[in-house]
């Protein structure tokens, strides 16, 4: 499949500087990836379909937001964060991982590919979410492959302001894990307001992107000191079993 008609998927096509930068993001992962380790997509086919097309299709409602502020929790090598960067040179997004190393390659992908509406932070979500220029400062978090739904939850409602919105890119999606997220966002001061099952449309891997708005302030405990979310996830079900989900990527 070409790449013109992966993006028909999602009526968009990146101009020529965008097509430049993805060939670019490409260059640099791979050869990232000799030394960190970072993704194990490494074919071509395969990294515009799970790493590009994924990243974008993920923000698919949101495409016609006009200057949004957005931070990609649990960032990695960059995804989804770098994607939505060059493709909208508009908005505003911050990248954060709580490993030094992935952030300075992330840091060094940036200034390579010359994005000038992007930065990377190295940092905990727990910690971050603390601090007053990053509280209820974004109109939209992003976290990909980072932990349980509920625990990504409550790393990323406190850094939404009131009325934003937070995405979570999920592979398989459970009914429990449903009613354990949304027992988290009761206390989190967010809701469910949709959930987009899809598929990819080269593997026909099969993708849900759950969309939570912040409808209120949530309490200021939360996050809860670093480890503790995924310790003791907000919203699980006493003496459930533990739902892991097949993640989109595992580096
Ligand atoms: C499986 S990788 C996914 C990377 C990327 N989002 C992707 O989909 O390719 C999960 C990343 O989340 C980061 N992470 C996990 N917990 C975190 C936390 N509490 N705060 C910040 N980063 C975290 C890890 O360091 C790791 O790089």
């Amino acid at each position: 499949m070409d790449s013109g008609a992966l993006w028909q998927d999602l009526g968009w096509q990146p101009d020529t500087l965008q097509a430049r930068s993805f060939e670019r993001l490409y260059a640099l992962v791979l050869a990232g990836n000799t030394r960190l380790n970072l993704t194990r997509i490494t074919g071509r086919e395969e990294f515009w379909e799970k790493h590009l097309f994924d990243s974008l299709r993920g923000l698919a409602a949101f495409q016609d937001q006009k200057e949004p502020s957005l931070i990609d929790i649990g960032t990695g090598a960059g995804f989804p964060g770098l994607p939505i960067a060059i493709a909208h040179p508009d908005w505003y997004v911050v990248l954060v991982d709580s490993v030094r190393k992935k952030i300075a390659f992330v840091l060094s992908t940036i200034q390579a590919l010359g994005l000038t509406n992007a930065q990377a932070l190295t940092g905990r979500a727990e910690d971050l979410a603390h601090r007053r220029e990053h509280r209820e400062s974004y109109d939209l978090a992003v976290l990909r492959a980072v932990a349980q739904a509920n625990v990504c939850a409550e790393y990323a409602l406190p850094f939404v302001k009131l009325g934003g919105a937070a995405v979570l890119y999920r592979g398989n999606w459970e009914v429990q894990e449903e009613v354990e997220l949304a027992r988290a966002c009761r206390a989190l001061g967010g809701e469910i307001v949709e959930v987009d099952a899809f598929e990819l449309p080269v593997s026909r891997a099969v993708r849900h992107c759950v969309v939570i708005r912040k409808t209120g302030p949530g309490l200021r405990v939360f996050p809860r000191p670093a480890g503790l979310p995924t310790q003791h996830p907000l919203g699980a079900i006493e003496g459930a079993p533990r739902v892991e989900s097949e993640e989109p990527e595992e580096p």
